[in-house]
């Protein structure tokens, strides 16, 4: 496994178990979200762009997006594998990723959905938000990332269902519990391709 992305709802636990399975992989841990945080917080000229999106809980626009991912996959580290975190969000996404890709003679090897209740999710990123401080972590402004997530990435999830390349882990549960059930699905569909 060298080239995989991992798609789930705010609040899935994707961050967490997106850091876990690169390092037990040795591969490039990529996260858009991390990354737009960064400019934003150390005032880029991309953070300064993308901080209003970022705030109100609205994706950035996809050619801000699309150019950093395909500078990103670009760097030598990415070259020899990834976890993608937080890409791509919208089909337009998707096609920009396949075009990267193939611009690189590169295939994904998989990609895994971290599914959770929409309930579940609220409760959970409100907890977080007393003690990671994020901007985006109101009631309000979660609520508008979950409507979007179910309006547009699971549009994503669809297109790579039908290229087999898909594969679904329960995020319920405590975290060493859902990063076991994850290695379990990447080494057992390893192989497979
Ligand atoms: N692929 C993307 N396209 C557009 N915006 C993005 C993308 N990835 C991240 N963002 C921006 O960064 C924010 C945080 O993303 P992320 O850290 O993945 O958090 P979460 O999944 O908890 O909403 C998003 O709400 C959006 O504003």
């Amino acid at each position: 496994m060298k080239r995989m992305l991992i798609i789930g709802p705010p609040g899935s636990g994707k961050g967490t178990q997106a850091e876990r399975l690169s390092a037990s992989l040795g591969v490039a841990p990529i996260s858009t979200g991390y990354i737009f945080r960064a400019n934003v917080r150390d005032r880029t000229p991309l953070g300064v762009a993308a901080a209003a999106y970022l705030d109100n809980g609205d994706l950035v626009p996809d050619e801000i997006t699309n150019a950093m991912v395909r500078s990103r996959l670009g760097e030598d580290d990415a070259r020899e594998g990834f976890l993608l975190d937080g890409y791509p969000r919208t089909v337009a996404q998707v096609e920009e990723l396949d075009d990267i890709l193939a611009g690189h003679g590169q295939e994904l090897d998989l990609v895994l959905q971290l599914s959770a209740g929409d309930e579940e999710l609220v409760r959970r990123l409100l907890g977080r938000a007393k003690d990671a401080g994020r901007s985006d972590d109101t009631e309000k402004v979660i609520r508008h990332r979950l409507a979007l997530y179910h309006g547009q990435t699971e549009a994503v999830l669809t297109r790579y269902a039908e290229r087999g390349q898909l594969v679904r882990v329960d995020g319920f549960g405590a975290v060493d519990t859902v990063s076991e059930r994850v290695l379990r699905a990447t080494t057992l569909t390893s192989g497979r391709r």
